[in-house]
């Protein structure tokens, strides 16, 4: 029996922000269960996206939970701008902040917490922490850009997330986040993935519906 319902999050930073409520509009009409939402500080990882108030006006649109990845220095002083309009807060564990306490006060502020990594860095590095969080967002590219392929070295990290949950017990549910398609969604989905991620390979597909249909892996 899985440990959880299979979700699909089509990342927003992949849609054509021009046409931004539509572009909302279609993922959700394709089949969406959360919109991902990449919010990326130029210092974290070296790219600028979006921040709170364009999270805000999705969320206005928006019928699906927001699955917030913040791609910043400061989780800490970041994460209470995005409670309004988040349902899900995923920080960094190699951000410069105490993550015990960051991710205990999105929980205080009535929030699910995830706990991400890089690809560079060990599964050891989050364990101290799955005691805490919702969800463990593992990295499948290196963070800052969409449209990269997906590290396949990433697999084993998948499947050391799920060993630990099951023998220990837990929870969280385990997301994954960087060139998943219909291939890599199945392999992530093989080693223990429920959440997915997907961007380019869903907002750039002639048919969105079929191309989450195929990530779902229906
Ligand atoms: O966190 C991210 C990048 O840092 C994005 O969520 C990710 O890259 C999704 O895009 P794609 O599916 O095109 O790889
Ligand atoms: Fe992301």
């Amino acid at each position: 029996m899985p440990a959880h319902s299979i979700v699909i999050a089509p990342s927003i930073l992949a849609c054509d922000f021009g046409r931004l409520h539509e572009e909302v509009r279609r993922a959700e009409a394709a089949g969406a269960d959360w919109l991902h939402l990449d919010v990326m500080d130029g210092h974290f990882v070296d790219n600028i996206s979006f921040g709170p108030a364009f999270v805000d006006f999705v969320a206005k649109v928006a019928t699906v939970p927001l699955d917030v990845h913040l791609m910043v220095e400061r989780p800490d002083h970041y994460f209470p701008r995005f409670v309004k309009s988040a349902a899900n807060i995923t920080v960094h564990v190699e951000a410069q902040h105490d993550v015990r306490k960051t991710l205990a006060g999105i929980r205080e502020m009535g929030r699910t917490c995830g706990l991400s990594l890089r690809p560079a860095t060990p599964f050891e590095a989050v364990v101290p922490y799955l005691d805490q969080i919702d969800l463990l967002l593992v990295m499948t590219v290196v963070p800052g850009f969409g449209g990269q392929p997906f590290m396949p070295e990433m697999l084993t990290k998948v499947q050391d997330a799920r060993d630990r949950r099951e023998r220990l017990g837990m929870k969280y549910r385990i997301e994954v986040d960087g060139g998943i398609n219909e291939k890599t969604a199945a392999q992530t989905r093989e080693a223990g993935a429920d959440t997915f991620v997907a961007g380019t390979s869903v907002f750039a597909a002639p048919d969105m519906a079929e191309a989450m249909r195929k990530v779902r892996g229906v």
